[in-house]
């Protein structure tokens, strides 16, 4: 019950509904019981005495129960259905919520098919059990409580001996609950599974295709699909187990009081009204005891699904807001960045050396820095510290001279634009893609920007210019064409602090000039930094950053580096390979190469 205790807030609030659930069903059952009473009335006091005036009002009054009856369980389902849908309204936007809550840090390890079927399967189990289960499960308790009871009432001998059926079906009841409730558990994990290697296979249908891994992948599925399939069987096997027991029971309860009651009659020590009346009253309570174990599966089904969902809802948000945060005013924002002596490990890599480590650079308002390095250096790791994807591990962040953990994330965020290595469009138009950021925008800022991004002459030559749809992860757009409206989504915003992380490696030459003109010109008395492995894409930087394994290995401007033997030069000497004039131009400073060694 701890679980439903936890999700109290999305069903609390809807109490009358609750309580007109469960209530309507048990005034309906309760109404139910009243016939067999209305029978031993006809049979004892009716036609054993040879009676008939009173059958009339008999009549008229089983059709008012039978429409009373039937307004109490208008009611129920009413109420059951309006408190299911609602809560499962807020559950599913709680959970949404809560994933744009977490931080970069929980989707480093995340499964977006488990996720998503947390936010419809998991949800549905909930809103099924809260919304009719629970009725019926409780409705199921009155019933045997009402019904011994009357039984109880017009025989309490006869009531004694068939009651003791109760405990033992109640036991067969909790140990079905305890073998089915971890298949069902593993049954949910499998279809997160399965709906993951859905979806990774759709995400990475080229290069399963360009691999020719098309019968790996169905292995692969089947391997899921099969322990999927497994655990249904297991649970069918319960199931088949379960039945004939119950039903054993359930109907040992009936011959009992055929025997025992028939015989109670001829001796004369119960009436003939009396037997019927309990035979009928043990039918009515007996039905929905065999099916208290579909309702004991609701109840274990939704239970593993409210683990699930309450383990997401409580997930740690490891970036968060301090208590009294500083909200930026975003007009007085200079973009003045430090980062003082910054090191950083990923949490999942704890047993590896730091991703960056005793990193400083001071960026002032309107500088363009440049950050070159071999693959996994440590780049984009620093400008995801300036985000705040990851908070730093040692040393200081800050932006206009405030520790960026002291900021509200969402006005710092507000105050960066990045264009990340992949360019993620969304499955809308180019316009909206472009106006992602800053909604408002009027047609011709959204143009403005994409002249600026080289991207208008492209766009205008699709069949619905703005208005064409990209498809998912804008699919049907060339590598070149998606980085210049990524580009474009980011100018748009006008940022404080631009960051461009390899964004342009998909673009020629010639274009990456032309944005670069643009960049001068968007981002003038604003931060830029500009990470990239072409040395032509941040030559003209005012402070050029070399990172080797997580350190600083140089720094300076183009012409300093180019003097200094290390990555920066040799880098050079590859990539202009045609044009050793530069080179050649730029002798080596000698004293530098003696300071700065550099690795690799
Ligand atoms: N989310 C993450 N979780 C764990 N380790 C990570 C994560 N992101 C990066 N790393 C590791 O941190 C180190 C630095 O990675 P980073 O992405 O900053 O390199 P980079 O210089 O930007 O590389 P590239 O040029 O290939 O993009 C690498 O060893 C990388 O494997």
């Amino acid at each position: 019950m701890d679980i439903f205790r936890g999700l109290k807030s999305f069903y609390w609030q809807d109490k009358p509904f609750l309580l007109g659930s469960v209530l309507g069903l048990a005034a309906a059952t309760a109404l139910g019981l009243v016939y067999p009473l209305l029978l031993r009335t006809l049979i004892d006091d009716m036609i054993l005495k040879g009676k008939y005036e009173g059958v009339l009002q008999l009549a008229l009054l089983a059709v008012g129960i039978v429409i009373v009856k039937a307004i109490s369980q208008f009611v129920s389902g009413f109420s059951g259905s309006r408190l299911g849908n609602r809560l499962a309204y807020r559950m599913r936007n709680a959970c949404y919520a809560k994933l744009q809550e977490l931080s970069f840090s929980f989707y480093d390890t995340a499964r977006t098919g488990d996720l998503m079927s947390r936010l419809t399967a998991d949800i549905e189990g909930i809103r099924q059990f809260l919304g009719f289960g629970l009725a019926q499960l409780l409705n199921t308790v009155f019933l045997v409580l009402f019904g011994f009871g009357m039984m109880f009432f017009l025989d309490w001998k006869l009531t004694l001996l068939i009651v003791i059926i109760i405990p033992v079906l109640c036991f067969v009841a909790i140990r079905f609950e305890q073998q089915i409730h971890p298949v069902f558990r593993s049954i949910r994990s499998a279809v997160g599974r399965l709906t993951t290697s859905v979806q990774e296979n759709v995400t990475g249908v080229r290069t399963v295709k360009s691999f020719a891994r098309e019968p790996f992948e169905v292995d692969k599925f089947s391997v899921n699909n099969t322990e999927y399939s497994e655990r249904n069987v297991e649970i069918a096997g319960v199931w088949a187990r379960y039945f004939p027991a119950m039903e054993f029971i359930a109907n040992f309860s009936v011959v009992l009081l055929t025997v025992v009651g028939g015989w109670r009659v001829i001796e004369g020590q119960m009436t003939l009204g009396d037997l019927v009346a309990m035979s009928s009253m043990l039918g009515i309570i007996v039905a929905p005891l065999w099916t208290l174990g579909f309702i004991i599966n609701n109840y274990t089904m939704s239970k593993a699904s409210g683990e699930r969902l309450l383990e997401l809802l409580n997930q740690p948000v490891a970036v968060r807001n301090e208590e009294s945060c500083l909200i930026l005013d975003d007009e007085a924002v200079k973009g003045h960045i430090r980062f003082d002596d910054v090191s950083f490990r990923y949490a999942s890599r704890e047993d590896q050396p730091s991703a960056l480590a005793g990193f400083d650079l001071d960026a002032p308002q309107g500088s363009v820095i440049g950050i070159l390095g071999g693959t996994g250096s440590g780049k984009s790791t620093a400008v995801g510290l300036l985000l705040r994807a990851y908070d730093v591990g040692e040393g200081s962040l800050t932006l206009d001279g405030v520790d960026i953990r002291h900021l509200e994330l969402q006005s710092l965020r507000r105050q960066i634009s990045i264009v990340f290595q992949e360019s993620f469009l969304f499955s809308t138009t180019i316009k909206e893609n472009i106006s992602y950021g800053v909604p408002e925008a009027t047609m011709e800022e959204i143009v403005e920007a994409a002249k600026l991004a080289m991207a208008d002459d492209f766009i205008r030559e699709l069949p619905q210019g703005y208005d064409t749809i990209v498809g998912e992860r804008g699919m049907g757009l060339s590598g070149g064409q998606k980085q210049r409206i990524a580009i474009a989504r980011a100018f748009l915003r006008n940022p404080k602090v631009l960051i461009l992380d390899d964004s342009t490696s998909a673009l020629d030459m010639e274009t990456e000039q032309e944005i670069q003109q643009s960049l001068r010109q968007v981002m003038k008395g604003r931060t830029t930094f500009i990470i990239a492995h072409r040395i032509s894409s941040l030559r003209h930087a005012d402070e050029i950053i070399v990172l080797d394994r997580g350190r600083i290995a140089q720094r300076g401007k183009h012409e300093k580096l180019l003097r200094q033997p290390g990555l920066y030069r040799e880098t050079y000497r590859i990539q202009f390979a045609d044009r050793p004039e530069e080179l050649d131009q730029a002798p080596l400073d000698a004293a530098a190469g003696a300071e700065r060694r550099v690795t690799g």
